[in-house]
């Protein structure tokens, strides 16, 4: 048993599943900008002091929280979140890259919905670090109804987690115009491969995208209501409001602003991406049925 200390940072829906999983095995502590009622909750400075954290806020808040809150003390750290910084086009692991060093730093991937993790239903996740002493330090915090796998590819795991929130949502848009299940089988299928070529061109392994961080977690999320991104897109395709569907969701879907980092990626590296790009002319208010209508042609 790890007796060292742990804190999950963001009391969110992945955050608080997080903190129920690592519970088990000994005590996690959990901390959140909201004060919430909690078992083991505590203030930010007691979470900072652990030697573990895990981060789980969304990805457009990352850079600002570091700035503002956090002193590198050797910590080691696990990034829960899955997303693209839409100001930048920076990867997390960039952003983290100024104030934790590289061994000290992985990032989770994989088919997880918080919901069912924290039932204590069984999953598998990657857990993506270049230090294979960090992945195993952090596999002993994680209980028996996950099962963790080891991963060097930081690059192609943070991709392919980010990228399936945008094919979630194009995939909720195809279900919402009722294209029917051979459209969406396509539409998934092609997305797997463009997010695919996005990766090799940041030099992930193609590899990554046919396991539990591409396929598995793309297949979860572009497939169910339980997710967000999906959500979305199927108000897209009821011609909701981008703000009205946002606030009628009340968390995060990372897809929505992952969109704008992939289309300005794509232009300026020349990659084709055109799923994602017709996601971005969506949400900027593109008629679903005129980005069908490109998709088939082009
Ligand atoms: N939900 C899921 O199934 C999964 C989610 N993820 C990823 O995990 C990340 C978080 O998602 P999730 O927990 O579901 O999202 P939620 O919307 O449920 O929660 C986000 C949390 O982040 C905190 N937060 C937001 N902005 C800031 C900020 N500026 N500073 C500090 N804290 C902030 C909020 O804390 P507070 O409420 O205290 O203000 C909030 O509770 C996302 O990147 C998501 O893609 C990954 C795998 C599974
Ligand atoms: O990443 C997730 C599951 O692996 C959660 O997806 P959503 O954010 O779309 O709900």
């Amino acid at each position: 048993m790890n007796q060292k200390s742990i804190a999950v940072i963001g009391a969110g829906k992945w955050g608080q599943a997080l903190h129920f999983a690592l519970n088990q095995r000994q005590k996690c502590f959990i901390t959140s900008r909201t004060k919430r009622d909690i078992e083991n909750f505590v203030d930010l400075k007691t979470a900072l002091d652990c030697d573990y954290l895990v981060i789980a806020i969304p990805a457009q808040e990352i850079r600002s929280w570091l700035k503002e809150n956090f002193v590198f003390k050797g910590q080691k750290i696990l990034v829960a979140s899955k997303g693209i910084e839409a100001t930048t086009g920076e990867f997390l692991n960039e952003i983290y890259a100024s104030f934790v060093p590289d061994e000290n730093i992985g990032f989770i991937s994989g088919p997880s919905f918080a919901a069912e993790v924290i039932k204590g239903l069984p999953c598998a996740l990657v857990i993506n670090t270049i230090s294979k002493k960090l992945y195993v330090e952090f596999e002993m915090f994680f209980p028996d109804f996950i099962k963790t796998y080891y991963s060097d590819d930081v690059i192609g795991a943070e991709i392919a987690g980010a990228y399936k929130n945008v094919l979630a949502i194009a995939s909720g848009i195809c279900e919402g115009l009722n294209l029917g299940k051979n459209a969406q089988a396509s539409l998934i299928a092609r997305g797997l491969v463009e997010m695919q070529r996005f990766g090799k061109h940041f030099g992930a392994d193609e590899s990554s995208f046919i396991g539990l961080s591409g396929a598995g977690d793309l297949f979860l999320t572009a497939n169910s209501t339980m997710s967000r991104n999906y959500r979305v897109g199927l108000g897209l395709a009821q011609n909701k409001k981008l703000d009205e569907i946002l606030i009628e969701l009340g968390e995060v879907a990372e897809g929505v602003k992952t969109s704008i980092a992939i289309k300005d990626l794509s232009k300026e590296h020349n990659i084709y991406t055109p799923i994602a790009n017709e996601v971005y002319q969506i949400i900027n208010g593109k008629n679903p049925k005129d980005s069908l209508r490109d998709l088939l042609k082009n």
